[in-house]
C-alpha cells in the first residue's frame, strides 16, 4: 500500500513515518504533499529522497483537489500530520475512509477551525485541564471531526507551559502514529 502523507510545518511527524516504514513490506511512503513553500517537511522528504508536490490553494479548493495526480501515483491511504487546510469533498469522495488525521489534543475538545498548534495547548491550559492527549479520527467534511481511530493520554503538570506542553503532546505522537497508520491500513 501507497500512502502520501500532507504536512504544512516541521515534518517531526512525518520523519517518524518515514523511517518507521522504510523496510516495511507492505507499505511505503510514497509522496509528501505540502501547502507552504519552504516548510520544514519538504527538506525531511529530501533528505529521505520522498518525491514531494507543492500544492496550490485556487486547484485544490476549487480545482480537482488534486485527485488525479495522487491516483496518478497510486496513492491508496492519505495521512494528515500537521496539515492546516481543511480537505475538500473531492478528495474525501476519492479516498472514502481512507483519510487519517491526528489531532494534539483529546477531542471532540479543543478541536475545530483555528484550534492547531500551541492555540491547542494554551486552551487546554487555560481550562485548567489535568490531562491532554492525542487523537487520530478519520477526515470527514468537517475540521477535526470524524470517526475516532486511536487516542493516549498525558498528563498536564504544574508549570507548564504551552512550549512543554506541546513537547509532551509530540513525544506522544511520535511514539504512537505510525503504529497507528500501520494498523489502519492494515485492516482496510
Ligand atoms: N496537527 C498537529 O500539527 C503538529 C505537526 O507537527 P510536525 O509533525 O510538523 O512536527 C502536530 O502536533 C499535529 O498533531
Amino acid at each position: 500500500k501507497r500512502i502520501a502523507i500532507f504536512a504544512s510545518g516541521a515534518g517531526s511527524n512525518a520523519k517518524k513515518i518515514i523511517e518507521y516504514f522504510t523496510h516495511h513490506a507492505a507499505i511505503q511512503v510514497a509522496l509528501i504533499v505540502c501547502n507552504k513553500p519552504g516548510a520544514g517537511v519538504l527538506s525531511v522528504a529530501t533528505h529521505y529522497g520522498i518525491p514531494t508536490l507543492l500544492i496550490e490553494k485556487e486547484q485544490f479548493f476549487r480545482g480537482n483537489a488534486y485527485v488525479d495526480e495522487l491516483k496518478a501515483a497510486h496513492i491508496d491511504f492519505i495521512i494528515l500530520a500537521g496539515f492546516l487546510w481543511k480537505i475538500p469533498s473531492a478528495l474525501i469522495q476519492a479516498y472514502p475512509n481512507k483519510i487519517i488525521n491526528i489531532h494534539p489534543a483529546l477531542l471532540p475538545k479543543y478541536g475545530g477551525k483555528g484550534m492547531y498548534g500551541q492555540f491547542v495547548h494554551e486552551a487546554v491550559l487555560a481550562a485548567r485541564e489535568l490531562e491532554s492527549g492525542i487523537t487520530v479520527h478519520l477526515v470527514d467534511e468537517l475540521y477535526d471531526h470524524g470517526q475516532m481511530v486511536f487516542q493516549a493520554q498525558c498528563p498536564v503538570l504544574p508549570g507548564d507551559t504551552a512550549a512543554t506542553l506541546a513537547q509532551r503532546i509530540h513525544a506522544l505522537e511520535h511514539k504512537h502514529y505510525p503504529e497507528v497508520i500501520e494498523q489502519f491500513i492494515m485492516q482496510h
